[in-house]
């Protein structure tokens, strides 16, 4: 039986494109601006910390430090450092009314009714906590942060890694046979099938043709029944 299900969400909750042509670009932009206004503040200076131990480089100095997130964005590096740095640029777009957060609009009436059943609803992603509360705060579907029960980033570890999908389920206090975690990417779904989670595999657009795990278009063609035999 299934007890809990942790989601994904680029490719998954929300389309690609609103993550790869409306977020990532907008903190981009806005990147560099960001760390002179702010370099030496103390809401910024953890990620400092955390970039400069990721490139093992304790001294770099702000403009190294910008040039190093530019690569890492080239190169979608899921680093934790950049992806706080993200989810700080990323308040101010959703605060100011740029863009709101897409849901595919399957997505909040199937949470609400695995809510309504007794299940408890998490999120991981590599978009850090605080990105994802806000595209859940600011959703197209209104404040859908209701729905969840917590949420997990890559400070649990990566998600292509089974030893995250077990600190979760140790997080959780639940067996992983009783957890399901759905998302696009293949690579995840084995790593949380490795821990021996329950999987399902988004395909919002084509079919993938590797058929390795159940695939649904949308969250309403889930059966959980199915899932958990
Ligand atoms: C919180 S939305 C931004 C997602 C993000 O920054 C990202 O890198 C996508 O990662 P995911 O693990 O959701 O594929
Ligand atoms: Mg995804």
């Amino acid at each position: 039986m299934i007890r809990a299900i942790v989601t994904d969400i680029e490719g998954t909750t929300s389309d690609i494109r609103f993550v790869h042509q409306v977020l990532f670009p907008y903190a981009r932009e806005r990147l560099a601006g960001y760390l002179r206004r702010h370099d030496g503040e103390r809401r910024l200076a953890p990620a400092l910390t955390t970039l400069r131990r990721e490139i093992k480089q304790p001294d770099a100095d702000t403009e190294t430090l910008i040039a190093t997130l530019f690569g890492f964005m080239d190169e979608d590096r899921k680093s934790t450092a950049l992806k706080t740095i993200q989810g700080m640029i990323w308040r101010d777009g959703y605060q100011q009314g740029d863009f709101l957060g897409h849901l595919y609009p399957d997505v909040a009436p199937q949470l609400a009714d695995w809510q309504r059943q007794g299940l408890r609803l998490y999120v991981y992603s590599s978009g850090s906590v605080e990105a994802q509360q806000l595209l859940f705060g600011y959703s197209e579907a209104g404040d859908v942060r209701p729905l969840f029960s917590g949420y997990f980033d890559t400070r649990v570890g990566a998600k292509r890694e089974a030893a995250s999908y077990r600190a979760i389920a140790r997080e959780l206090r639940l067996p992983p046979g009783e957890l399901l975690f759905l998302s696009d990417i293949v690579q995840e779904l084995d790593a949380a099938s490795l821990a021996g989670w329950r999987v399902c595999q988004l395909v919002r657009d084509e079919p993938d043709p590797q058929r390795r795990y159940p695939q649904v278009n949308r969250f309403d063609q889930i059966d959980l029944q199915e899932i958990a035999q």
